[in-house]
């Protein structure tokens, strides 16, 4: 299979990175969610946020290095590390913490559809990669929920298998996997029971322990079923003193019109700002050293212009068939399948102008 639109530079699809951008309606926030290499993500990643945040100028390698004119590396590093940890412990909650002598929240991540190919391939691996970054919280549950019938047991056993050491420190994988998966818990139930989104709910709270709550629910389950979801996820499962978010997987529509109409039913049940849509192949590697390479590559950087560029092509190419996706390509079409989100996406990339800095709110003005 293979898409090309028209280049010089070639990116092929034989990356593996687990990561995700998330983008959420108006604003963006950026929440990395990276099974290949956490260096490169945190170095990009981390970079953007603290030269918006201190002003210092710091330039990126690309191994993942960093040169900063701080005197202090150590610690401005840590403060950016600190920022991504606010990114999943943001808003506080809206019940005093204080008043049930719980300080620190919780933060409950549902993967719904956990038994299918997404959840197993790139949710759970890019799970483990942010825990064994430290990028989550310390108090969080994973719960996977999907119709299959599954022990917390079997869902550990299912999900070991496809976590990786592929990130560059291993020290201690295996043992960080044992203590990840000991957080991972399963409830079975169907996708429009509301008594099952309660059962579920009843089984957070066993674990959130009288802390304040913030709840994520991953949809990793076909589009026809979102709705039926949130709606009782939102009126069963959300959090009753935190934040609760909902994750959307594409596709969000087959074109202008139904993405409206997917977007006005969510919103029967959740604000805008709970609402994040995912675009997985912004968080690969080589779409976010992209924006490194032209922004931050002393050499590449004059030389990124039409002056010196005669041809782009961009070509998406898999090493596999249609592996089982035959029906849902001939269904939605391989076109809206990948060239209307991944190959745009990385086209805006390459060819916008400069924004006015690397937040991902002026990134986005530049691309439209
Ligand atoms: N796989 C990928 O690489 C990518 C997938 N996506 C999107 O992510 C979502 C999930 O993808 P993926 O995991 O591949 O999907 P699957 O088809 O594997 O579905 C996920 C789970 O949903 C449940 N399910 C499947 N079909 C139905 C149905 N008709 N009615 C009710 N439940 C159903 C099944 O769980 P159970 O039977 O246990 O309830 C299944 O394990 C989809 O929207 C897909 O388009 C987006 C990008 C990449
Ligand atoms: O969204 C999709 O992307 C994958 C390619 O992503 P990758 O991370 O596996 O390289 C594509 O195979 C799939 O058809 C499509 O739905």
């Amino acid at each position: 299979m293979m898409a090309s639109l028209s280049s010089s530079l070639t990116f092929r699809s034989c990356y593996s990175a687990t990561s995700f951008s998330l983008v959420n309606g108006n604003k963006h926030r950026s929440l990395s969610f990276l099974s290949a290499s956490p260096r490169v993500f945190k170095a990009y990643e981390l970079c953007f946020r603290f030269q918006r945040k201190s002003g210092r100028s710091s330039v990126f390698m690309q191994d993942g290095a960093i040169v900063t004119n701080s005197e202090n590396t150590k610690s401005s590093l840590k403060d950016l590390k600190d920022e991504v940890l606010s990114v999943l412990s943001e808003e506080p909650a809206k019940v005093g913490s204080e008043s049930n002598g719980q300080s620190q929240p919780t933060v409950s991540i549902t993967v719904v559809g956990a038994s299918g190919d997404l959840a197993k391939k790139k949710i759970f691996p890019a799970l483990f990669a942010l825990y064994y970054e430290d990028c989550l919280p310390e108090h969080f549950t994973i719960y996977g929920y999907s119709r299959s019938k599954m022990t917390d047991v079997e869902l550990r056993n299912m999900v070991s298998k496809t976590l990786t050491c592929r990130i560059d420190k291993r020290a201690n994988c295996g043992e960080k996997m044992e203590e990840f998966l000991k957080r991972c818990f399963y409830h079975s139930g169907q996708y429009d029971s509301q008594e099952h989104f309660t059962e579920l709910d009843k089984k957070l709270k066993e674990h959130e322990a009288g802390r304040i709550s913030n709840r994520l629910f991953y949809l990793s389950i076909p589009p026809n079923i979102f709705v039926d979801a949130v709606k009782c996820a939102s009126s069963s499962a959300s959090s009753v003193n935190g934040w609760t978010r909902v994750i959307v997987e594409k596709p969000f529509g087959r074109d202008s019109e139904t993405s409206a109409a997917l977007t006005k039913s969510l919103k029967q049940y959740l604000e805008e700002d709970q609402i994040f849509r995912i675009d997985h192949y912004l968080g690969k590697e080589l779409v976010e050293n992209l924006s490194v390479l032209r922004f931050s590559n002393l050499i590449f950087e004059p030389l990124w212009s039409r002056q010196y560029i005669r041809n782009v092509q961009f070509i998406f190419s898999e090493d596999f068939g249609t592996e089982g996706r035959g029906g849902y390509f001939d269904h939605y079409g391989i076109i809206r399948d990948i060239m209307q989100n991944h190959l745009l996406q990385i086209l805006a990339l390459f060819a916008m102008e400069t924004p006015v800095s690397l937040d991902a709110e002026d990134i986005r003005n530049e691309k439209v």
